[in-house]
């Protein structure tokens, strides 16, 4: 077999000698190190402990388990022994500072796809680094209150049949795939491109009765197939974990969509601008896909709060600008000039015609 690239050489190759880059690359090569230890507990499941026991309540009221718990505590570790100023989890009310000399913030999702613990389905760890800047010790959270477009890198380990770290430096997205024998990551593959068309699409379609009527429009068309007036028949594959998502996009193409919906606790979508959306959205637009919030570019949007959440749509890019297309349209039909009303309201009708 031929010599493949190691994430090692890639990491020392892309950092050269610019501080900022080497920086990046001494926090990745942390975050990898963290994903393997993640990966060896993983692959004992039960015989690590009952990783999938309810411990607590996260910060937004979702149960906490106890792997989500664990995974931060291995990730914060590894990170406090890189070049990072301040660290926030999804699962930590509060950013915290680690040295605030360093260049570095680092966001993480430790555990995404936490309902798949007991499962076997794939999970993963999601990071984001930005800049610091200055003064993170009087406000640690302000490294993560500025536009996506900032990171510096982004990617996610995934936990499945193998560990695979899919990462940006903000050229291009790459996966690399962990010898288990060797504890190496290294790359099987080229830069991703993701196909601009796809007939796949993932969303929890059990929460159709609370979405707004543009979401239930675009999807309720992708149903009817070639009757309908797409003219082709899509198919649904849906993980219920966003980075197994994220992955078959990378691999193949498809659309992904977590919309706002009418549910308390809902009504800005459910992933977390900071930890999740941001993160997911590079590695999209590094890859030749797109994310939006339905309105705007995902790199575009600013967070007020380091635990907001977005409506989140990324995969191909055709796709993902119809749904585009459709917010548009609606905001058009709803703005007063039109007099119609409210995107929560107007749906049945628009569902029974659809049936
Ligand atoms: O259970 P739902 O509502 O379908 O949500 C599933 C989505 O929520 C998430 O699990 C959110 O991430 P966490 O597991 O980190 O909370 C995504 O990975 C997944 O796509
Ligand atoms: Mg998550
Ligand atoms: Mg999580």
């Amino acid at each position: 077999m031929a010599e493949h690239l190691r994430l090692d050489s890639y990491l020392d190759f892309a950092a050269g000698r610019t501080p900022h880059l080497v920086a990046v690359c001494q926090t990745v090569h942390s975050i990898a190190a963290a994903g393997r230890q993640i990966s060896r507990i993983l692959a004992r499941g039960p015989l690590a402990g009952n990783l999938g026991a309810i411990i607590g309540a996260s910060i937004d009221g979702d149960g906490q388990k106890a792997l989500d718990a664990m995974t931060h505590t291995i990730l914060r570790e590894a990170l406090a022994r890189a070049p990072v100023a301040v660290f926030a989890s999804e699962e930590s009310d509060e950013p915290e500072v680690l040295d605030p000399h360093a260049p570095l913030a680092v966001a993480v999702d430790p555990l995404d796809g936490s309902s798949n613990i007991d499962t076997l389905a794939p999970i993963g760890t999601i990071f984001s680094i930005m800049p610091a800047g200055m003064g993170v010790a009087d406000d640690p959270a302000a490294p993560f209150l500025q536009p996506g477009r900032q990171q510096l890198a982004a990617g996610f380990v995934i936990y499945g049949p193998q560990t695979a770290l899919v990462l940006t430096l903000g050229a291009g997205t790459r996966v690399f795939t962990l010898d288990p024998d060797s504890g190496a990551f290294i790359a099987t593959r080229g830069e991703i491109e993701v196909p601009h068309t796809t007939r796949e699409y993932a969303i929890n379609g059990s929460n159709l009765r609370h979405w707004a009527p543009e979401i239930r429009t675009y999807i309720m068309e992708l149903k009817k197939g070639r009757n309908g007036p797409r003219g082709e028949d899509f198919n649904t594959r849906w993980l219920a974990s966003m980075v197994g998502d994220a992955f078959r996009i990378l691999m193949r193409g498809g659309i992904y969509l977590y919309p706002a919906d009418q549910r308390r606790g809902y009504r800005a979508g459910r992933l977390r601008l900071v930890y999740e959306a941001n993160p997911i959205a590079m590695l999209m637009e590094q890859a030749g896909a797109a994310a939006t919030d339905g309105r705007t570019a995902v790199l575009d949007l600013v967070a007020d709060d380091i635990h907001q959440r977005c409506p989140l749509v990324f995969g191909s890019t055709d796709e993902v600008m119809r749904v585009a297309d459709a917010y548009h349209a609606g905001a058009v039909n709803e703005s007063p000039l039109f007099k119609t009303r409210s995107l929560f309201r107007k749906t049945a009708s628009t569902i029974e015609s659809l049936a």
